[in-house]
């Protein structure tokens, strides 16, 4: 027996992307715009070998090639070169609905739509009953399927495809389908298939979705495979990867903004404005008496860049540029976190640490090291501030500036904790 429902050997497929499209008949007959196209290559060299019975996952970013490479396997669209076999009966839930007629009713849909999935109208007729019921549509089955809701078009088309009793299924990012009620009834469903042992295929961008249900997770980028394994795996993988990603992003976002704001300071700016932060702090958020003055704070990432995102585990670093105005018997810098509902989450400054400052420069930098920043996910907040060694208040900073820190750790609350569960 074939051990095997699909079989994929080194597929490639490209799309002709039209440089300058023709956009009205008229300029399609005078051939107005040019007919030039490049060719863009949606899957490169893609094998992959899929057993009877299993449930895949595909998953990647958007436009990786997870629909082209399922509607290659259902044979809606066909490769430029090598091969796919299939070894049973498909039945896919891509582009759902799209041999409805619009004019003709629910039930006749039923009958059309049930004879593209290869189903005689004797068959359809043992389970049309069952298909109306699971839809949820028996009151307006007889009306014509124009007068449906987007919801209710999608589905009736969920209801005949899932109903054909497919020895491969190809889900594609569909369980969107209504409300979360009939949501729960296609996961109980694909679950009856599953169990059944039925092999299916899954395109959702729901990553607990696919943890929860494949056996197997194929990551797909560039029209490639990245990496595949076990689901949970592969899941926690990518959710990472994609993390790691978007702090990238965001730090990029940072610097630019820096230096956006660098080219936009005007040229007779002395060098004095720049050394003092400008007082935009109301009297709430800043105070002191500026005896000394803090001039500048940032958070540094594990690169040193300014940044106002960090990933978690992340080495950081907060640094305080002051400016003495008068000198003090001793000086204590401090940082506090906050959430961004204003909850003190840390606060720590130079005297708790024991570091005795009596002696500085009279401009210099104090910096904070954080080798392992161990924030969950969230938005959090900034202090900064020096005070004297009576605790008045040099220059107060609450809130300084905003940060997100993002982490893959999906404990609840503000910091992770390393722990270990065991049961006796
Ligand atoms: N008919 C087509 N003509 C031209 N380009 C296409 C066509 N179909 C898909 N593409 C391109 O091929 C690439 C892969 O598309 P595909 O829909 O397979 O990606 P995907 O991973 O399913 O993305 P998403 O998660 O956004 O659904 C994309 O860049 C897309 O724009």
């Amino acid at each position: 027996m074939n051990e095997l429902a699909i079989s994929i050997k080194n597929i490639r497929k490209s799309f002709k992307i039209y440089k300058d499209k023709p956009v009205s008949m008229k300029e399609k007959f005078l051939k107005l715009r040019s007919n030039e196209y490049t060719n863009f290559e949606a899957l490169s060299n893609v094998t992959l070998e899929i057993k009877k019975g299993e449930t895949i996952g595909l998953i990647g970013h958007n436009g990786c090639g997870k629909s082209t490479l399922l509607k290659l396997i259902s044979k809606i669209l066909y490769p430029d070169s090598g091969s796919i076999d299939v070894d049973g009966r498909i039945s896919s839930l891509i582009e759902l609905g799209a041999g409805f007629h619009p004019d003709f009713t629910g039930r006749e849909n039923i009958y059309m739509n049930g004879s593209i999935f290869g189903l005689s109208n004797k068959e359809i007729d043992g389970k049309i009953d069952e298909i109306i019921r699971f839809s949820e549509l028996e009151q307006f089955i007889e009306n014509p399927v124009r007068t449906y809701s987007s919801g209710m078009y999608m589905r009736l088309a969920f209801s005949v495809a899932i109903n054909v009793n497919p020895e491969i299924l190809l889900i594609d990012e569909i369980l969107s389908v209504g409300d979360s009620n009939f949501q729960k009834k296609c996961y109980d469903k694909i679950e009856g298939f599953k169990n059944n042992g039925a092999t299916i295929v899954i395109v959702a961008h729901d990553l607990g979705t696919i943890e929860k249900i494949c056996d197997r997770v194929i990551w797909m980028d560039k029209g490639r495979i990245v990496a595949q394994g076990e689901a949970d795996y592969i899941v926690n993988l990518y959710t990472q990867y994609m993390n790691e990603k978007f702090v990238e992003r965001k730090q990029k976002e940072h610097v630019n903004k820096v230096e956006q704001l660098e080219v936009e300071i005007p040229k007779n700016t002395s060098v004095e404005n720049n050394e003092t932060l400008n007082d935009e702090f109301p009297e709430d958020i800043r105070w002191g008496n500026k005896e000394v003055e803090i001039t500048k704070a940032r958070m540094l990432n594990k690169k040193n860049e300014e940044t106002d995102t960090i990933m978690a585990g992340e080495a950081i670093s907060i640094e305080i540029d002051y400016k003495v105005n008068k000198t003090q018997d001793e000086y204590i810098f401090g940082i506090g976190f906050y959430t961004g509902d204003k909850m003190l989450v840390y606060g720590n400054n130079t005297e708790i640490d024991r570091l005795k400052l009596t002696e500085i420069d009279e401009k210099g930098t104090v910096i904070f090291e954080i080798p392992n920043c161990n924030l969950l996910s969230g938005n959090y907040k900034l202090n900064v501030a020096i005070v004297d060694k009576n605790h008045r208040a040099l220059d107060f900073i609450k809130y300084y500036m905003d940060f997100t820190v993002v982490s893959n750790d999906k404990a609840v609350g503000v910091h992770s904790i390393d722990h270990a569960w065991k049961v006796k």
